[in-house]
């Protein structure tokens, strides 16, 4: 579909990129000829992901250990990659989420999504966009988001508040980090199996019909998602730049993808409950 070297002379960062879609976006990006840098909490897994890129692609791939909530130790990773040499684009993967009635989230429940998905997601593109201006480089911000910023989403609703705050940052910095040339973006996925996903907003795999009411009767291919990454980091989406690209078969326009939840019983939420309890 590309050009080989669509993404030749790119050092790319992914935020989560050891599993799931960070892990599939990073395997497009080698192939498209970058350079690739993944972060994340466990570094057994980052090591694995980045050693079987390294010897399925031949590509040059580094495993950072990064908790994202915490910003002294995202400027720490960025000092550490800096050092090397600087990235051109910074990928907004990592994020958390699970489904619970809102009304009986903790506060602590409540931090433990917005911290990464929010907070986090702010540090790394502050990290990076204040490195790419002191040194008048330009540099592209690529932000996984949802469909939950266009409508909503009933039982994760610290996600769905997190995902519209960095839309907000998305179309904000478009206008004032442009000039400086740096392009920002964004991706709302629907759904995309994985085992991240599929654990956390159906922890007992119920729902087995939600790909009969997308649109397309399908859920996303990780490589469909990893295309749609490439391009708008890519020069050839050089104008670009601010825009969310909706990428979800169109099931946004049936429905926000929580009906089923709703359909739920006191006591299946009682039993969501103290399933998570006992685990
Ligand atoms: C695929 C089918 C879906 C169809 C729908 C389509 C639409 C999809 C749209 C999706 C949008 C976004 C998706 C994603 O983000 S997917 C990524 C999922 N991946 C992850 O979440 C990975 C990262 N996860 C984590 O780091 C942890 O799992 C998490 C932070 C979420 C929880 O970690 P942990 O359990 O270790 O947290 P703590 O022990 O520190 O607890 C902190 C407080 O949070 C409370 N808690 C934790 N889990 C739950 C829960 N399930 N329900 C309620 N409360 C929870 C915990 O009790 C602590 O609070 P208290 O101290 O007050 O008890
Ligand atoms: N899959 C889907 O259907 C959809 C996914 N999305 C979005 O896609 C992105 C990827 O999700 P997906 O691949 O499905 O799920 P995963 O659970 O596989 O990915 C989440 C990644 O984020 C990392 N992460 C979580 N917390 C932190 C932290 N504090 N610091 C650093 N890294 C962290 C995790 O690594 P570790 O635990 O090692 O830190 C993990 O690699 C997310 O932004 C998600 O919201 C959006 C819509 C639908």
């Amino acid at each position: 579909m590309f050009e080989k070297g669509l993404l030749a002379g790119k050092r790319i960062l992914i935020t989560g990129g050891g599993s799931g879609l960070g892990a599939a976006m990073g395997r497009r990006f080698v192939e498209l000829g970058a350079e690739l840098v993944i972060c994340g909490r466990r570094l057994e897994l980052l090591e694995d992901t980045a050693e079987k890129l390294r010897s399925d692609l031949g590509g040059k791939v580094s495993a950072v250990q990064c908790d994202i909530r915490d910003g002294a130790d995202v400027d720490a990773m960025m000092d550490a990659i800096w050092r090397e040499a600087p990235i051109d684009v910074l990928i907004n993967n990592a994020a958390a989420t699970f489904i619970a009635q809102t009304e009986h989230l903790s506060f602590r429940a409540a931090d433990a999504i917005l911290a990464p998905t929010l907070h986090g997601t702010m540090y790394c593109t502050l990290a990076a966009g204040s490195r790419w201006i002191e040194a008048r480089r330009k540099g592209v911000v690529l932000s996984i988001l949802s469909t939950s910023t266009i409508t909503g989403r009933a039982f994760t609703v610290p996600s769905a508040m997190a995902k519209s705050a960095v839309l907000a940052m998305t179309k904000s910095l478009a206008v004032e980090w442009g000039p400086k040339g740096i392009r920002t973006v964004a991706i709302a996925p629907g759904a995309f199996p994985t085992a991240g996903a599929s654990g956390q907003l159906r922890p007992e795999g119920r729902d087995e019909n939600w790909a009969s009411r997308n649109p397309l009767g399908r859920p996303g291919e990780h490589r469909e998602l990893a295309d749609l990454a490439s391009f708008l980091i890519s020069d050839s989406a050089g104008y670009i730049n601010g825009e969310m690209v909706v990428q979800d078969g169109g099931a946004h326009l049936r429905s926000s993808g929580a009906e089923d939840l709703l359909q739920w019983t006191d006591a299946q939420w009682e039993k969501q409950r103290a399933a998570r309890a006992r685990s």
